[in-house]
């Protein structure tokens, strides 16, 4: 699957390998010499080792048959399952550059192609970046597979929130939120409150010499997206205490796939509770007031309020942490990378402005976005398109085998735990050319590929999707239509497990003249 120029890349990672087995022959020789006393029965410390090494040996042994003969009427794909009970735990989450997949995940595509089984905290995972698996696994949620968020997610984000949720309970959830989102996207006001607060931001921009851009695209969409959810305000002075609380709440959800480390979530629990105490606090007050609410300046609690009045208030929490958790973090990161890489490409920024400035009528760049202008800008979907696919903003999806999966003469077991993986989909050089490049002209010549997967698909598919792509449009437009703007550093993005600014993304910013 991967090319000479990835071998290359690879047999660098191999070193470490032999390397370490070399270290370790090396530490055994030193061994032997050291083993000699026991032999004579004259090291008292060894000796007391002898029933514990003797007791875990046994259970070793104990699970790995009792593992083989659970395993029996399977068919895994194939890989290096390694240790029964540590396996990969660690390796798919090694932090490296957004642009690039894991050496692990490297390794092991290459020897074993596009679907694999590893372990993962003692059991077998299958990772996939088959396209056609993967839409097979989305199509198919709720009848063959089901979420399967790592369990760290589900104590923070809470057991109301919408990737926790199943049957029935699911539909109805979903269909909530989908016409909540709806009547967002299509209220006359959407896009005019989108394009005010990104010009207060650009105003603001405009005085400060050094701009953290990352921290700057989180506050606007906080704004936006907290106003939304729970009817704070911007200048509300709780806005900065929510603010702190998701954060640490996402702090916890970065560190959940390993539960580590431990502080931060159980800061983010701490947190959690806070942003509960808030909800419920306004959810009684607005029980007092239900007759008064107006349609159009409905949020998320008014909502839920009216449409779901028997939810209790804990799955109501749950619903709003996952909601803007969902529309905030994912859509902060891609605004933030799509300034990244157009920083990094002169001339796909100057073409993208070029075709802003032909929405303006070339003169009148004071002129308001509007949905025509934003459905026929084919340079600035591929520019989102690119973005997204070489960003790699949700890299992976985490699903389970409801029951025994018969698939391409594999037999996945039920129970089993599928990793989809977009970001390796995204990557793969068969179904992109130079994958590692920002080049948003292959999209005006593909349009679309099964490869590209940054929503998700089937069933969960992303409900925001039009409404990160408006932000994402509305802000670039902002910046580029009257400014140039210089990556200062750069500051390289990582994924370290998800999208992060080591240095937060400093930018300096000059009106164009
Ligand atoms: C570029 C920004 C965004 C990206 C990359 C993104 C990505 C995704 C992905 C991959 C999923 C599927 C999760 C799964 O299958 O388990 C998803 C689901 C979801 N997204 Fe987004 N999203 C973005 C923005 C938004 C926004 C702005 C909103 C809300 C306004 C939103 C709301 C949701 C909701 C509610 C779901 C859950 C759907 C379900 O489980 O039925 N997303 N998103």
């Amino acid at each position: 699957m991967y090319t000479i120029r990835r071998l290359q890349q690879l047999q660098k990672t191999f070193f470490p390998y032999n390397f370490w087995v070399s270290q370790k022959q090396h530490h055994c020789c030193s061994q032997v010499d050291q083993a000699e006393p026991i032999m004579t029965g004259a090291d008292p410390v060894l000796l007391s080792l002898r029933l514990p090494l003797t007791v875990i040996a046994v259970l070793v042994s104990i699970f790995w048959i009792y593992g083989r003969k659970k395993g029996r009427h399977s068919k895994l794909p194939p890989g290096d399952k390694r240790w029964p009970f540590i396996g990969s735990t660690f390796s798919p989450f090694e932090s490296h550059p957004v642009t690039t997949l894991a050496d692990f995940l490297n390794i092991q595509f290459f020897r074993y192609g596009k679907i694999f089984t590893t372990r993962y905290r003692g059991k077998p995972l299958v990772i996939s970046a088959d396209p056609e698996f993967n839409r097979f696994v989305f199509q198919n949620e709720l009848t063959l597979f089901q979420n399967d968020l790592p369990s760290g997610f589900r104590t923070i984000v809470g057991e109301g929130s919408i990737p926790f949720l199943a049957g029935e309970t699911y539909r109805r959830a979903r269909s909530l939120k989908h016409a909540f989102i709806n009547s967002w996207q299509v209220q006359t006001r959407f896009l005019a409150d989108v394009e005010e607060a990104v010009e207060r931001v650009m105003t603001s921009w405009r005085q400060k010499s050094l701009i953290m851009a990352n921290e700057e695209i989180s506050k606007f969409l906080f704004n936006l997206t907290i106003e939304k959810s729970m009817g704070t305000a911007a200048d509300d002075p709780e806005v900065v205490e929510l603010r702190k609380a998701f954060i640490a709440v996402n702090n916890g959800i970065y560190a959940a796939p390993l539960n580590l480390p431990f502080t931060r979530y159980s800061k983010a629990l701490k947190a959690r509770d806070i942003i509960c105490n808030i909800i419920k606090r306004k959810a009684e007050d607005r029980k007092l007031n239900i007759d008064k609410m107006d349609e159009k300046e409905s949020d998320l609690i008014w909502y839920y309020l009216k449409n779901d009045p028997s939810m209790p208030i804990q799955s109501v929490c749950g619903a709003i942490i996952g909601f803007v958790f969902a529309a905030l973090f994912n859509t902060q990161n891609s605004i933030a990378l799509a300034i990244y890489f157009l920083g990094q490409c002169p001339k796909s920024l100057q073409q993208l402005r070029d075709e802003f400035k032909k929405k303006m009528n070339d003169t009148d760049t004071t002129k308001k976005l509007t949905w025509d202008d934003y459905k026929n800008m084919e340079f600035c979907q591929s520019v989102i398109n690119e973005t997204l696919r070489l960003g790699n903003i949700v890299p992976r999806l985490w699903r389970k085998t409801l029951s025994d999966i018969n698939y391409k003469g594999y037999i996945i077991p039920q129970g089993t735990t599928i990793m989809t993986h977009i970001a390796a989909m995204h990557l793969d050089p068969s179904a992109f050319e130079n994958p590692d490049i920002f080049h948003p002209w292959r999209w005006l010549a593909i349009k679309k590929s099964n490869n590209w997967m940054p929503f998700g698909g089937g069933v969960r598919h992303c409900l925001g999707s039009e409404i990160a792509r408006i932000q994402i449009t509305v802000f670039l437009r902002h910046l580029i239509l009257n400014h140039d703007y210089e990556l200062v550093g750069p500051d390289h993005p990582v994924a370290c497990p998800l999208v992060q600014f080591p240095k937060g993304l400093p930018i300096t910013i000059h009106p164009l003249g």
